[in-house]
């Protein structure tokens, strides 16, 4: 083992947002070793990590495996000993079990050994976090001298909650705060996460660095932009949101105590921007965590299909996407020219497969059965299906996932086929209302975003933004025949699900009271199609999966 040296004045820190997969432990054992070298290049004496690192975050009840957990441990211990070279410690998160319990932890290794190990206290069990399932509360940490500095160690809720976590660690002689998180996305979430940070640095009178986790992990998304903030609350160091990264803070050691230098700003991406970049990286992480070569969907000439195959082609590339228009006799030239248009705007193969004869063939199979009775929702349902059939063809025989395109708006109140146009593995677009969709559409006509493979210009045709939406599963139909207008809609559903308000109280913002109970009404019944349902991107603070626990039997009916 190699004598450490003592830090005196100043502290160089690395902090690494990187992209771990779950379950991979080997890889992200790698990515750590990486990230130390690149720290070992600029002069690092510290590299941080982020919450739980080794095993990727949320592991869930992967923890519940023993071998699961030894294999983290020995992963910590394999880095412990890398460290032996005298180069940059390390704070890294692992999951570790001893005979008290079970805990979300942080290992400080240095010099050839795990010098310190840290529970979380403060385990988040809302929304999207069920850690009290998995995980035991840590003891209070006291601070743990690297080198003679001591670090101060929340962990992620750490610093949201009130058990006084920060508190504890500045009354027992932290003199910087280094925050490990595995905190998601949703809309706004930046300026929340610097309000939490600047908040405890208030309370403890010391500074914070802050490195989040980055990519997709299922329905959530890492976004990154880790920050440091200082006694003074000024942000001195912002790293990017949405891409992995390893940067350097630099400190220094005044009479005050410890100050971050004025370092890397980067700009935060914001509205659209941060909302579309979500969803890609989501659906990215999701399509090549998962393995998948390329992605298949239903090109329609409708704006659903069109902004998903948009994302997928940014996530992908081109060459990974494949679209299929699925006529019927309903299909209009609109719809074709839409449709392709809008995959030769992207670059991406189009095919044409026509429903026509399946269809045919499942009516005439069920003629006898289906005689005397009035066409209507069976057999507008049967197009759908048959579409969703070839799809699900496609996707054995060339090994492409299939891409669902419901929006929030038609997932809430469950306009969508069951094993129709629901068929998929994964939905883009799920936690985007309807006009939603059509902001983020406009947007994406003006703007290649950062990390986008796809073309510039205008990549949905304006007319597939213009025209009024329809399924096309019968003559003239349009949505609007079913669903009140997607402005009203969206904002009535709004309130029910992300406000959760009365509908007394939405019917007071002006609604017609006979509608929100109806939607009302058709967002609970839909709940047995959304338990089927692919899952997709959480972009706001509640989605469909997590977020939002509502039962399937459900009688209940605010009147
Ligand atoms: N609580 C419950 N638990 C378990 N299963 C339940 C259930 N309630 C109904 N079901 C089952 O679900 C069936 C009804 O669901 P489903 O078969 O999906 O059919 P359904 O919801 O009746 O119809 C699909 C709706 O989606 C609309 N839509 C909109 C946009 C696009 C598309 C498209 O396809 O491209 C469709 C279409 O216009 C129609 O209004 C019932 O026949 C029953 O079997
Ligand atoms: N003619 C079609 N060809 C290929 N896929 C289709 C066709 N019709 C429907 N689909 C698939 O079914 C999905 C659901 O249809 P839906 O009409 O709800 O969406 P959309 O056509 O994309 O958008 P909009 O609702 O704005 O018309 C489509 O997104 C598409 O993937
Ligand atoms: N992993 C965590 O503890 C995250 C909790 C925290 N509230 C966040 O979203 O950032």
């Amino acid at each position: 083992m190699t004598a450490q040296k003592t830090l005196s004045t100043t502290l160089r820190i690395a902090v690494a947002q990187l992209n771990p997969a779950v379950g991979d432990i080997a890889g992200n054992l790698a990515k750590a070793r990486d990230a130390r070298a690149d720290a070992a290049r600029h002069g690092a004496d510290l590299l941080l990590l982020t919450e739980l690192f080794i095993s990727g975050y949320p592991p869930e009840d992967l923890v519940v495996k023993p071998a699961f957990l030894k294999a983290c441990r020995k992963a910590i211990d394999a880095l412990a000993e890398d460290t032996a070279d005298g180069g940059p410690g390390i704070v890294i998160g692992f999951p570790r079990q001893d005979e008290t319990g079970r805990y979300n932890a942080v290992a400080v290794i240095d010099g050839g050994q795990v010098i310190a190990v840290r529970d979380k206290v403060d385990l988040p069990n809302y929304g999207e976090f069920d850690e009290k399932r998995v995980f035991d509360q840590g003891s209070m940490p006291g601070p743990v001298n690297f080198r003679g500095v001591r670090l101060g160690i929340p962990i992620c809720e750490d610093i949201w909650g009130d058990l006084g976590v920060c508190e504890t660690l500045a009354e027992s002689g932290a003199e910087i705060l280094l925050v490990p998180n595995g905190s998601p996305y949703y809309r706004g979430k930046m300026d929340i996460r610097h309000q939490v940070a600047i908040k405890q640095v208030i309370e403890t009178g010391l500074p914070m660095l802050y490195a989040n986790q980055l990519g997709g992990q299922d329905e959530l998304v890492f976004d990154g932009a880790s920050f440091a903030v200082n006694t003074d609350k000024q942000l001195a160091f912002q790293m990017s949101q949405f891409e992995e990264a390893v940067s350097i803070s630099e400190w220094k050691k005044l009479d005050s105590g410890w100050v971050c230098q004025r370092g890397m700003m980067s700009r935060l991406p914001e509205n659209e921007e941060a909302d579309y970049r979500a969803c890609m990286l989501g659906f990215r992480d999701y399509v090549n965590k998962n393995g998948f070569k390329n992605v298949v969907l239903g090109l329609s000439g409708g704006i659903d299909s069109a902004i998903c195959a948009a994302l997928a082609v940014d996530a992908l590339g081109e060459e990974r996407v494949r679209t299929v228009m699925l006529p019927y006799r309903y299909t209009s030239s609109d719809s074709f020219k839409d449709a392709e248009d809008c995959a030769k705007a992207l670059g991406c193969r189009y095919d044409i497969v026509p429903i026509e004869e399946p269809v045919q063939g499942f009516l005439n199979a069920l003629s006898e059965m289906f005689e005397g009775t009035e066409p209507g929702i069976t057999e507008e349902n049967l197009q759908s299906r048959t579409r969703g059939t070839i799809l699900m063809a496609l996707s054995n025989k060339f090994g492409s996932m299939v891409v669902t395109t419901g929006n929030k708006s038609e997932m809430s109140v469950g306009y969508a086929t069951l094993y129709g146009d629901m068929n998929g593995g994964f939905n883009p677009i799920k936690d985007l209302y309807k006009m939603q969709v059509y902001g983020l559409s406009r947007w994406r006509n003006t703007t290649v975003p950062p990390g986008a493979l796809g073309p510039s210009g205008e990549v949905i045709p304006k007319n597939i933004i213009d025209k009024a939406p329809s399924a096309e599963l019968r003559p003239n139909q349009t949505d609007q025949d079913s669903l009140p207008p997607y402005p009203v809609l969206d904002d009535i559903l709004e309130c029910l699900v992300e406000k959760e308000m009365g509908t007394e109280e939405i019917v007071a913002r002006g609604h017609d009271e006979a509608t929100v109970h109806r939607i009302e009404h058709l967002l609970y019944i839909a709940e047995y199609k959304r338990r089927q349902s692919a899952p997709g991107v959480k972009i706001t603070k509640k989605n469909f999966g997590r977020d939002r626990r509502y039962p399937i039997t459900n009688r209940f009916r605010d009147r």
